[in-house]
């Protein structure tokens, strides 16, 4: 990125997810081009399982980016009443077909299927979305594993607000698998103090005052209000909650936007923010493990051992 793409993107209070996803879908076309050049074809398998209309948008989306960035996808339409053994078997198939580079399932996943047991049962190096235990793992070592996407990608857009979170404290509020915890991991490995706030938290207003940076990551539409926010703060809402409002229904953060707007230092917007960069960062999991199941496939080439991705 030259450096006048970076004032426009970062003069802004308003951190354009949008912009900044762009950046990184056209970083990953690169990167497919490359790929192709060596023979692969970079491949993405979509599982979804019922007919969850959210689910379904979010779907058409990964599936529209994938094309533009030159990804191929396959996509797995099951129905609602899908036995979890049906999707273990198709996890496995998927597991084994060499063409295929990264899985995703779909949550939430219906009533009665294990969510656990099925993310566990996709290929460490394979898991785009990083649930898999090893990869959950690996990243509170601080190893370099295939890494949550909205996490890296609100991280992403923090590093254009912000070169150096050493020391700052970070508070998120949320504790979720996909999203709370794997962000409280990563601003932790950029040397922030993190506070984790859930349900369970007491005074959950001065602990959001407190924050340097604060991410919003609840599922409880426009909760964080201007006396929530400390004076230049930064903040990242994840939340994605449809409201209703005079007949129309509206796409709203976690974060009452126009109400913290002016004590804020820089916020993402709800939509056009952390949404666009899950996706981004998706399509930039995907060609990761594409390049380190390539790499794998020739060290044994050329070591004839037996490990296969
Ligand atoms: N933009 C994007 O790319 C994405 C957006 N999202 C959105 O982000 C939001 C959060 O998603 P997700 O993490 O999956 O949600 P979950 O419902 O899994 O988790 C919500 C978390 O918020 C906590 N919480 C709930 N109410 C309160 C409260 N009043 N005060 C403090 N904490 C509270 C819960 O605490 P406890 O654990 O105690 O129950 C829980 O840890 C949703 O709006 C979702 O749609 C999610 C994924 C990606
Ligand atoms: N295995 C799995 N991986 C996920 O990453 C995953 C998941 N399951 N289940 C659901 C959540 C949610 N999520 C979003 C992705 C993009 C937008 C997004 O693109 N939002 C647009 C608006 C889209 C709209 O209009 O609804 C925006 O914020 O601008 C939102 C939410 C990924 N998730």
């Amino acid at each position: 990125m030259n450096s006048q793409t970076q004032a426009i993107l970062a003069t802004d209070k308003r951190i354009d997810g949008k912009a900044i996803s762009a950046q990184v879908l056209s970083e990953v076309a690169e990167q497919v081009s490359q790929l192709q050049a060596q023979g692969v074809q970079p491949c993405l398998a979509v599982v979804l399982v019922g007919k969850d209309p959210a689910s379904q948008v979010y779907v058409k989306n990964k599936l529209l980016r994938a094309a533009d960035v030159g990804i191929l996808s396959v996509e797995h339409y099951l129905p609602e009443h899908t036995s979890e053994e049906t999707l273990l078997s198709l996890i496995e198939s998927l597991n084994e077909d060499a063409k295929v580079q990264g899985i995703l399932v779909q949550l939430p996943l219906p009533k009665g299927i294990d969510e656990i047991k099925v993310l566990e049962a996709i290929k460490p190096i394979k898991d785009v979305d990083g649930f898999h235990s090893s990869n959950v793992g690996g990243l509170s070592q601080g190893r370099s594993v295939l890494q949550p996407c909205t996490p890296s990608g609100c991280m992403r857009l923090l590093k254009h607000v912000c070169s150096d979170m050493s020391g700052m404290h970070a508070v998120v509020v949320g504790r979720s698998n996909i999203v709370g915890k794997p962000m409280a991991a990563l601003l932790l490995q950029a040397n922030c103090t993190v506070t984790l706030v859930h349900s369970k938290s007491r005074d959950i207003q001065s602990l959001c005052q407190m924050a340097d940076i604060l991410v919003a990551a609840v599922g409880r539409p426009e909760m964080i209000k201007q006396d929530w926010v400390k004076p230049g703060a930064i903040v990242i809402d994840v939340g994605i909650n449809r409201v209703e409002k005079d007949g129309s229904t509206r796409l709203v953060g976690d974060v009452d936007y126009a109400d913290v707007w002016d004590s804020v230092e820089a916020i993402t917007p709800v939509p056009g923010g952390v949404g666009p960069m899950t996706i981004a960062m998706l399509m930039s999991n995907t060609v990761e493990a594409a390049q380190r199941q390539h790499a794998l496939v020739s060290m044994n080439r050329v070591d004839g051992s037996r490990e296969s991705p």
